[in-house]
């Protein structure tokens, strides 16, 4: 795991990534934008961009979630320029993260594992060597765990101390374990604080003027999940930024 002074070192980084990309939105206000683009800007892991895009996807779909993160966020965040440290109390921000997780793990089978031995998980025979890949897309639509698993509402886990740490195996889009993914706190970082500073500074809508409620949410599966169909969004500056 990543020490807090490497976090930090990391998130001066991030920042300037983003600097960047919010210097090339501005500039192509009123363009459509296939937003797959911010790995350019980014760059690094195919998974953090994937989370970013299933996280626009949702909001885009579900304007009133993203309304509660914006009152959140003028709450909380009075600099335009967003600090690490300022990300943790965006609680609602964070219920969204988890629900975008639930319903979009962007490595879907986990990595594949191999038991060691023989072993018994709930009442199955575990046979040593046998491939395992654990379905973390399907354990996050169950209806037996999820009320209403199709829908997207962070509100679920506002009152719930479930999180996606390895702890709580409902939920597991980061694995558990000796080889859960060890770049979640930076992953999390990059993605809570690319997404906070594009809905501080941006609105957006679907190119063409398209039905947000139509929008295709279909995965393309493989080791990543990403969309099938790409997200095309035209952004626009929000007024409080227009002298940015
Ligand atoms: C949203 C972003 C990310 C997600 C959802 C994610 C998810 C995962 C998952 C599910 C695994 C497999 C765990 C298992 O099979 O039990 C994994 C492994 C791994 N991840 Fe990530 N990851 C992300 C970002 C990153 C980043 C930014 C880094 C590096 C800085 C990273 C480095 C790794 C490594 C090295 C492994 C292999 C660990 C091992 O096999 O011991 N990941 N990740």
């Amino acid at each position: 795991m990543f020490s807090p002074k490497a976090l930090e070192a990391q998130s001066t980084l991030r920042n300037e990534k983003i600097t960047h990309l919010l210097h090339f939105l501005r500039r192509k206000q009123g363009e459509v934008i296939d937003i797959q683009d911010v790995e350019l800007f980014v760059a690094g892991t195919n998974s953090i961009t994937s989370t970013v895009i299933w996280a626009m996807s949702e909001l885009v779909r579900n304007p009133e979630v993203l309304s509660k993160i914006e009152e959140e966020m003028k709450k909380e965040i009075k600099t335009q320029d967003i600090k690490h440290f300022q990300l943790t109390k965006l609680t609602y921000l964070q219920a969204c993260m988890k629900e975008v997780f639930r319903l979009h793990p962007v490595v879907p089978f986990l990595i594949p594992h191999m038991a060691t031995e023989n072993c018994e998980v709930m009442n199955y025979l575990i046979p040593k060597n046998a491939k395992i890949l654990v379905n973390v897309w399907a354990m996050g639509r169950d209806s037996k765990i999820w009320d209403e698993p199709l829908s997207f509402k962070p509100e679920r886990f506002l009152d719930s101390k479930m999180d996606f740490k390895g702890q709580d195996f409902e939920l597991l889009p980061f694995g558990s374990g000796r080889r859960m993914c060890p770049g979640l706190p930076s992953a999390l970082n990059s993605v809570q604080l690319l997404l906070a500073s594009l809905i501080q500074e941006f609105d957006w809508t679907l190119a063409n003027g398209d039905d947000p409620s139509k929008l295709d949410m279909n995965g393309n599966f493989g080791i990543a999940l990403k969309r099938e169909i790409p997200l095309k969004l035209v952004f626009k500056q929000k007024q409080a930024y227009e002298c940015a």
